[in-house]
């Protein structure tokens, strides 16, 4: 199944390709840094990276930003938020927080694609307030309870 996604190169990543699934059946999309220069994320240290893009989701999808296993596997590199929430109504740049949980630092570079956008659908629920829910097996058990004691 697919949906139109509008998506708009900004300023600084005019140059950049837009993102596209790597294979026929690829969930994700994937996101290239938009740094002007590298950027070299210390162990432990979190940045703010710029995509160069943002975009127009039809009512009632989500994108989420999730990390790239190889990056992960490899270096550590993962996604602090994951997975980032891009609503419907986002029409600012889409950035990535990327943290390194690695041993190294690790230079992110222009053009490198750091994270992957999976394009789901949400639905938004109605609020009923009420003063009892409904009963059942479960009840209140949780974190755990059906696991070993
Ligand atoms: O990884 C992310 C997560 C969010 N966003 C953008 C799109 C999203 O629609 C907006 C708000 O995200 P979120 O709701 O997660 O952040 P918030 O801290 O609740 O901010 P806000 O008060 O603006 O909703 O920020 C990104 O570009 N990347
Ligand atoms: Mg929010």
């Amino acid at each position: 199944m697919t949906v139109t996604l509008e998506l708009k190169r900004l300023d600084h990543g005019r140059d950049l390709p837009l993102p596209a699934y790597q294979s026929e059946l690829a969930a994700g999309l994937d996101l290239t840094a938009a740094v002007e220069t590298p950027v070299t994320l210390a162990p432990g240290e979190r940045t703010l990276v710029p995509t160069g893009l943002a975009m127009a989701l039809p009512a009632g999808y989500e994108a989420q930003v999730r990390p790239r296993s190889g990056l992960a596997a490899k270096h550590g590199i993962t996604v602090l938020n994951t997975p980032g929430t891009i609503d419907a109504d986002y029409r600012g740049e889409v950035k990535v927080i990327l943290i390194n949980l690695g041993d190294a630092p690790f230079e992110i570079v222009r053009g490198e694609r750091i994270a992957q956008m999976v394009i789901a659908p949400v639905l938004q629920a109605e609020i009923h307030e009420v003063e009892a829910l409904s009963e059942t097996l479960r009840g209140t058990g949780g974190f755990g309870s059906t696991g070993r004691s």
